[in-house]
């Protein structure tokens, strides 16, 4: 069980048990390296592996019960793209529970062979694991079916209900829905599936995709609505940002290096970016988008979150409820962003190589003179002890010239620099920068100053560069695998507690408002540029000069 557990690539079901594991690694490593039985045999850890061989077997005991995954929306853009092909990639990893059956629920009249080959056509194979891959493909379809009945019909889910119990059989099983649908729906889903298709042996949990409202007011009725049908630790407020590799590490890196976190202050840090941009536009998608913009989009939930995890607090442990109390100390530290703050864009159409990319209202989905951003660039500051004065930069944009996600660090000056002549006037060119590249090539980068090999003194910028791809070959899970794995084992760490969503829609909430009031017009830029020049005079307002994203630092 423990050589099993240890190369298990998925993880385990809570933070005790993980500790469970590590307290004794030593007698564990020994365990299951055939060089040492002796070490085994002696007292201490002998006696610690088998109290732990019987918390570890209990944990296999639970694997008996079943999940079902109502995917709901399965017809639906996210569910095709990330929701199955994640779920295909937990079981081809064994981390599916061994009873496990998968739902699609959507209006859309399917077959189950129909959705199985829908789905089939977005399964992919880890590149270094192309083994078995077509059999394990045709094992997992066959535990896919599909439903079709309305969203507000409580008739229809109940016959979703039956459907999972036949599949689940005797055992105790368990009821996980992913409400793959738009916002304006989720009620009617999850009061119809809590009365009629909810488990009545094991839990029931939902994993409820953002936007959560548009503002304070709507998020705080949804809650209220989902609070009628469901407890809030049955609620999974998904912000799949919070899953991805580089996100999760950054208290990784913050916490557990002495180099990293005493210079985590205003003393140390001049300003910190967190920059997404995609060289696409919302082509299609403007039914939804239009309604929220890319304020909502990005902004408020994926950028806040991964502001949030980088300025807290240390936590007192690694649990769920302390991170989320931290993230909230810090949310709750923010001020409300001013319009004066914010630079708002939309792109429009340009030609470039013989092709004409279209403008955001040339969309058959997008309303004639929509005022909607698909850019927008804002200044947020945190007022504590810590982070005083510290201009945080966000800026997120569609339809620009790079599709990348990255979190620059840019350091103070040295005092009294003796080598300040090096640098000419642009002294801003010696000051240290980490960038976190959350997407794509991920890596970690530490620009600093070097002293050119060779007679004579000459500096030049380098970097210390972790470039994950050369460092670590194996594929990337996608942050949808590690949250689905976190639902199902009921690890709430990456998900958005109720409280931390108040107070990051108080943060928007007026300036949204009063841009909509105002009715703003965004600064057009062009299909593919680096958007809206007004996005340099914000940073510059703040001393700041925007990180080169789209460079080749690795
Ligand atoms: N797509 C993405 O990349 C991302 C999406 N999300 C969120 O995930 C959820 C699903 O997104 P996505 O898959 O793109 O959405 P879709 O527009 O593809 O909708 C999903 C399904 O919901 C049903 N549906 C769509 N519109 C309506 C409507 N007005 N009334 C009732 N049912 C409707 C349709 O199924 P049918 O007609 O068969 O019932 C559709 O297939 C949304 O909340 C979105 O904000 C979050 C992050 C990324
Ligand atoms: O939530 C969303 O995220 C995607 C970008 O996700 P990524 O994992 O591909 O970076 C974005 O395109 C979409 O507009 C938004 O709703």
């Amino acid at each position: 069980i423990l050589s099993a557990l240890l190369s298990s690539p998925c993880s385990l079901p809570n933070p005790e048990d993980a500790l469970l594991v590590k307290a004794p690694m030593d007698a564990v490593e020994n365990a299951v390296t055939p060089a040492a039985p002796s070490t085994v045999a002696n007292g201490t850890s002998s006696a610690i592996i088998v109290e732990e061989f019987e918390d570890l077997a209990s944990l296999v005991r639970d694997d008996e019960a079943s999940v079902s995954i109502t995917v709901v929306g399965a017809s639906g853009d996210l569910a095709k793209k990330k929701i199955f092909p994640a779920l295909f990639a937990l079981y081809y990893e064994g981390c599916l529970p061994k009873h496990f059956s998968i739902f699609g629920y959507a209006r859309s009249k399917m077959t189950d062979a129909e959705l199985r080959d829908m789905v089939s056509k977005t399964l992919t194979c880890r590149i270094d694991k192309r083994e078995n891959c077509s059999e394990k493909m045709e094992e997992f379809l066959k535990r896919c079916f599909y439903h079709s009945g309305q969203y507000d019909s409580e008739e229809d889910f109940k016959e979703l209900g039956k459907k999972i119990k036949q599949h689940e059989g005797p055992r105790v099983s368990n009821h996980l829905f992913y409400l793959s649908i738009p916002p304006n729906i989720f009620l009617d889903v999850v009061k119809c599936a809590s009365k009629s298709a909810s488990s009545v042996s094991g839990w029931t949990r939902v994993i409820v995709e953002k936007p959560f409202g548009r503002d304070s007011e709507s998020s705080a009725a949804l809650t209220k609505g989902l609070k009628q049908y469901l407890t809030e630790d049955q609620i999974f407020r998904i912000d799949h940002y919070l899953g991805k590799e580089l996100v999760e590490n950054l208290s990784v890196l913050r916490f557990s290096n002495l180099v990293f976190e005493p210079l985590w202050s205003r003393q140390y840090i001049r300003n910190v970016q967190l920059i997404f941009s995609e060289d696409f536009g919302t082509e299609g998608r403007g039914g939804y988008f239009d309604s929220y913009g890319i304020i909502r989009d990005i902004m408020q939930n994926h950028l806040l979150q991964i502001l949030a995890l980088f300025a807290m607090e240390t936590p007192i442990s690694l649990e769920a409820e302390d991170i989320r109390n931290e993230k909230v100390k810090v949310l709750r530290s923010m001020k409300p962003l001013r319009l004066e703050d914010v630079v708002i864009g939309q792109y429009k159409s340009h030609t470039k190589g013989g092709i004409t990319y279209p403008g955001y209202t040339e969309d058959k989905t997008v309303p004639k003179g929509s005022l909607t951003p698909t850019f927008a660039a804002a200044a947020l500051f945190i007022n504590n002890a810590r982070w005083d004065g510290v201009p945080f930069l966000m800026k997120a944009g569609k339809a620009l010239h790079t599709k990348q996600a990255e979190i620059r660090v840019q350091f103070r000056h040295v005092p009294g620099n003796l080598y300040k002549g090096s640098f000419g006037t642009d002294l801003d060119r010696a000051t240290n920068e980490l960038v976190i590249r959350v997407q794509p090539d991920e890596g970690i980068y530490l620009k600093i100053n070097n002293k050119i090999p060779g007679l004579g003194m000459r500096l030049d910028r380098s970097n210390l560069n972790l470039h994950y791809a050369a460092r670590y070959p194996k594929e990337i899970p996608d942050a949808y695998e590690r949250l689905l794995l976190d639902a199902i084992e009921g690890e709430r760490r990456l998900f958005i507690r109720s409280d931390e969503l108040d107070a990051a829609w108080e943060l928007f909430t007026p300036l949204l408002k009063e841009l909509e009031q105002k009715r703003m017009a965004p600064e057009l830029y062009p299909y593919g540029s680096r958007g809206p020049v007004g996005a340099h005079y914000l940073a510059a307002k703040y001393n700041v000069r925007w990180g080169d994203l789209g460079g080749s630092e690795h």
